[in-house]
């Protein structure tokens, strides 16, 4: 599977109350990858919440990824974005199998990304490339390092953080394949601007080499 398009990326508080009905709607649009983010210590709810979301991407043939938790990704057989504290990529990789999609955050460092691709990760996460009001102290990251890292991995590079339709265009014509969206997709005032936005995130990749 080619992993190109958009990574729409969950968060509890923007999407309080509408949870499912804000995920389906940009499902409906198109998700390449759907990250289910969640930073509480309820695993209760996070269980009932990952299940309901694995559901949901089923259905829409779309794939589950698990934010920093390998151990419930491998509950659910979908697969975990770890960030550089969350736990090596060896084991999670032995863990989740050969097929499983493991990603790594790598901030704005091509060293790193090397190490996770000699780690077994199916793709490179770079950011934060603008202000993020989800993440606003994450390290920044340039332009010019996304395309030298471009020209230096083979791997799928995601690039991350106040990532919106109006900033996009730049970061694919500079290497990115997976647009990791929050605000910029599910901060919509309706579920009809959250699926038109999907849309026009992937138009956005597919209308480039
Ligand atoms: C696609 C993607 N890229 C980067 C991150 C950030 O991961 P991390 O640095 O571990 O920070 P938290 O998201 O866990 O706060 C991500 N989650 N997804
Ligand atoms: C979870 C996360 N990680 C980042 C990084 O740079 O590693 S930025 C970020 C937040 C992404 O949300 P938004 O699209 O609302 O900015
Ligand atoms: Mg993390």
């Amino acid at each position: 599977m080619k992993l190109r398009g958009l990574y729409a990326i969950t968060d509890s508080q923007l999407l309080a109350g509408k949870f499912l009905t804000y995920v389906e709607a940009a499902l409906d649009g198109g998700v390449t990858l759907l990250q289910y983010r969640d930073k509480s210590s309820d695993e209760a709810r996070r269980l009932r919440e990952a299940e309901k979301l694995h559901e949901l991407c089923s259905r829409y043939k779309t794939r589950l990824i698990i934010n920093d938790d390998a151990e419930l990704a491998a509950r659910l057989g979908v697969g975990v974005h770890l960030g550089q504290t969350d736990g090596p990529l060896t084991p999670a990789r032995a863990l989740l199998g050969s097929k499983a999609i493991i990603g790594a955050t790598c901030h704005d460092q091509i060293e790193l990304a090397e190490q996770a691709a000699r780690e077994g990760a199916s793709y490179v996460a770079f950011g934060r490339f603008f202000n993020s009001t989800t993440k606003p102290g994450a390290p920044a990251a340039t332009l010019e390092m996304l395309a030298q890292a471009r020209t230096r991995l083979q791997l799928p590079i995601c690039v991350i953080g106040g990532v919106t339709l109006d900033n996009a265009e730049p970061l694919v014509a500079h290497g990115a394949d997976l647009l990791a969206v929050v605000h910029g997709l599910f901060g919509a005032d309706s579920t009809q601007d959250v699926t038109r936005r999907a849309r026009a995130f992937n138009d956005l990749l597919k209308y480039s080499a």
